[in-house]
């Protein structure tokens, strides 16, 4: 008889003796860091301008950032990380309420593998899609409402961080959201969970990948595990407590015809204490047609990305089925 999903977990959560020769540790170098209070909130428009240039800086230079005085409640983080750690705590039995039956489902738990190993897992995820319309699971207790809440806090964050890029880029601060149709934007929450009792820095959790969409937000329980690379090299994410990690998505590198581009990232098998992790991709709405923007191609930049229609690059990538092939290299020309 097949193994289900939930059988294959026990087995390899139990299993402490796994290890390869890999050695996949990282530089702490410095992430920059963005201001939202002085970038967004600031009555002073010297300091405000001073923020977006230093945002200009960091788009173009990193792609990544951490994000501090957000004004997102640090118990509003709390509550959805404790309720995902509650889900995941869940039976088998009641996860498997959830299980993947198709990439487009709306709510999807599943296990993320080895490439290549179909015992060893390393990741376990939930999958929801928290814009236009959120639904979440019914349980545990009070989870869905936890989520919902996390999910527009971190949404209002998002958009107005949208409108300071469009301005980084000499735009208006709307154009981001008219040129992804973002009233209907299609978020894609990622929320997952590593393994413990791997030798550290020898097994790779989720390998190197790009996101979609335009801008990638994550919060975590604890540092450890989630690496960036910036020139070739692999940097750790060690961020404070209470920031959010952003990237840029594939989707902005296309529209700026390679300008911003999105970061290759991966995520390291490394703790003691169990992690959890909620990347949500912030996404054009499904129909808009994604292209280079005119402003971006010229003579001396000619178009380095294919158009196409948002849905159908998820599609192209599996539905953010990130273990898979990333969008960005069909793309790209
Ligand atoms: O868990 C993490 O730190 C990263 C997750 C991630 O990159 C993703 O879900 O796309
Ligand atoms: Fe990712």
């Amino acid at each position: 008889m097949a193994k289900t999903a939930s059988v294959i977990l026990t087995q390899n959560l139990s299993d402490t003796k796994r290890t390869t020769s890999f050695n996949h540790s990282a530089n702490d170098d410095e992430i920059p860091t963005i201001d939202y209070s002085m970038l967004i909130c600031s009555n002073d428009p010297d300091q405000r301008l001073k923020a977006l240039q230093y945002l200009a800086y960091v788009c173009k230079e990193y792609g990544f950032f951490y994000l501090v005085n957000h004004g997102v409640p640090d118990s509003v983080i709390e509550r959805a990380l404790n309720g995902i750690s509650d889900f995941f705590n869940l039976t088998e039995e009641e996860k498997m309420d959830y299980e993947k039956k198709d990439s487009t489902d709306r709510i999807r738990w599943g296990l993320g593998f080895s490439p290549g190993d179909h015992e060893a897992v390393k990741r376990e995820y939930l999958k929801v899609l928290p814009h236009p319309k959120f639904e979440g699971p019914a349980k545990p207790a009070g989870f869905r409402e936890a989520l919902e809440d996390y999910y527009q806090r971190d949404r209002e964050v998002i958009i107005n961080l949208a409108k300071a890029v469009s301005k980084t880029l000499g735009f208006e601060e709307n154009y981001l959201e008219k040129e992804f149709e973002l009233e209907t934007g299609a978020d894609v929450s990622a929320m997952n969970v590593y393994p413990l009792g791997f030798k550290p820095n020898t097994q790779i959790g989720l390998p190197a990948h790009y996101d979609p969409g335009y801008l990638v937000s994550l919060v975590q329980n604890v540092n450890g595990g989630l690496q960036l690379n910036y020139k070739q090299k692999w940097i750790n994410v060690d961020m404070p407590s209470n920031a959010l990690f952003i990237n840029i998505g594939d989707h902005v590198e296309v529209l700026t015809n390679g300008k911003y581009k999105s970061p290759m990232h991966r995520v390291i098998l490394n703790n003691e204490v169990r992690r959890v992790s909620v990347a949500t991709v912030h996404g054009p709405s499904l129909d808009t047609f994604v292209k280079p923007g005119p402003e971006f191609v010229g003579e001396s930049h000619p178009p380095a990305y294919r158009g196409m229609i948002y849905k159908d690059s998820l599609e192209a990538n599996g539905y953010h089925e990130i273990d898979g092939k990333s969008c960005i290299a069909q793309l790209r020309l």
